[in-house]
C-alpha cells in the first residue's frame, strides 16, 4: 500500500520548474529521496507538507487529498527539516508547549524519553542549541506525537558521524513498527545505503527514477574499459561516462545491454547509489 501518492505534479518557479513527478510511497519501508543540489527535494517535501502549492497534478497521503485535508493529514506526519522553524529566544520546554497543543497525540513521556536518549535539556534556549543538537530537539519533536509517517527534509546534513548513525540507528528501530513509513532526503548517499529500502531520485526536477534499492542496483551498472573501445554509438548507449588518461567510466541503466556491448572487452562492476546520482547529473539526461 501507498501511503503518498504524487501524480503529475508540476510546480514552476522562475528559473526552476518540478516537472510532471508521478510516484508512490510505499507503507513500511524507508524511502530514500536523492538528487544533486537544486534538483527539487525540498519543494517536493515542501508540497508534501502543504508549504507549497502545485500548479498541476494531485497529492494525496494516507489516502486524503493534499493540501485540501492538510490539518488531518498532519497529525499523522512527523516533520524533521534542517531548516529550524523554531523560536530561537524561547527555551526547549517552552517551545514545546507550543507544538504539544496541535497533535492529539502527544506523548509527554515518550517526548522526556528522546530528550534524555538526545542529551538535552529542557532548560536549553533554542538559540543556544547546535545545528545538531536542534535537529534533535526537531526530531524528538516528530517522534513524540506518534505519527505513523515521518517526512525529512536532509535530517544528516551538518551532523557529525557520531550522531548520524545514532539517527540511521533510531529509524532503523522505529522501522520494527510495520505500519512507521519514513521519506528522507539527502545528496549523502551513503546514509542510505546503510538503511532505504526505496530510492526516488530527481534530477533537474524530473523523476529519474523510483524503485526498490534491489531492483536499482540490478539494473544499473558501471562499464570500466580503454577509451579505444569507444565510438559515438556505444558513448551515447551510457547515460554519463568519464573518460581519463587510464580509460573510461560510463554508467549504463541496462546491465544486459551492456554486456551484450561489451563482452568481456570491458569490465562491469556493480555502481553505488552516488555513482548513479553523480553519472546521471553530469550526463544531463532523464532516462526511465
Ligand atoms: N520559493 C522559491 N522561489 C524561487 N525559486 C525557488 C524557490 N524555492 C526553490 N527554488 C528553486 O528551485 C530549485 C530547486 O530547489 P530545491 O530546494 O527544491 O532543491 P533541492 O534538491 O532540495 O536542493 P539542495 O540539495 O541544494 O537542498 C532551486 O534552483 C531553487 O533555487
Amino acid at each position: 500500500m501507498n501511503v503518498i501518492e504524487i501524480r503529475g505534479v508540476t510546480k514552476k518557479y522562475s528559473q526552476f520548474a518540478l516537472d510532471q513527478v508521478s510516484f508512490g510511497i510505499k507503507q513500511g519501508f524507508i524511502t530514500g529521496l536523492i538528487g544533486p543540489n537544486g534538483a527539487g527535494k525540498s519543494t517536493l517535501i515542501k508540497l508534501l507538507m502543504g508549504m507549497a502549492v502545485p500548479e498541476q497534478g494531485e497529492i494525496s497521503i494516507f489516502g486524503k487529498p493534499m493540501p485540501q485535508q492538510e490539518g488531518q493529514i498532519k497529525e499523522q506526519i512527523g516533520f524533521v527539516s534542517d531548516e529550524s522553524h523554531f523560536y530561537e529566544h524561547l527555551t526547549i520546554a517552552a517551545m514545546k508547549n507550543v507544538i504539544a497543543p496541535f497533535y492529539k497525540q502527544w506523548n509527554e513521556a515518550l517526548f522526556k524519553n528522546y530528550l534524555d536518549r538526545f542529551e538535552l535539556s529542557q532548560k536549553t534556549k533554542i538559540k543556544n542549541l547546535s545545528k545538531g543538537m536542534k535537529m534533535k530537539f526537531s526530531l524528538a519533536c516528530a517522534l513524540s506525537h506518534q505519527a505513523d509517517l515521518l517526512i525529512m527534509d536532509e535530517p544528516t546534513a551538518g551532523l557529525d558521524p557520531v550522531f548520524r548513525r545514532e539517527l540511521l540507528d533510531i529509524l532503523g528501530e522505529l522501522m520494527l513498527d510495520e505500519k512507521k513509513t519514513i521519506l528522507f532526503s539527502t545528496h549523502i548517499t551513503t546514509d542510505l545505503d546503510r538503511i532505504a529500502d526505496f530510492i526516488t531520485f530527481v534530477n533537474r526536477g524530473k523523476l529519474v527514477f523510483s524503485d526498490s534499492k534491489e531492483q536499482i542496483l540490478d539494473r544499473y551498472v558501471l562499464v570500466k574499459g580503454d577509451t579505444a573501445l569507444l565510438d559515438r554509438d556505444l558513448r551515447n548507449a551510457f547515460i554519463g561516462i568519464r573518460e581519463t588518461s587510464i580509460g573510461f567510466e560510463g554508467l549504463s541503466a541496462n546491465r544486459s545491454e551492456a554486456e551484450r556491448l561489451f563482452g568481456s572487452y570491458a569490465k562491469m562492476v556493480s555502481p553505488t547509489l552516488e555513482d548513479i546520482m553523480y553519472f546521471t547529473a553530469k550526463g544531463g539526461r532523464t532516462h526511465a
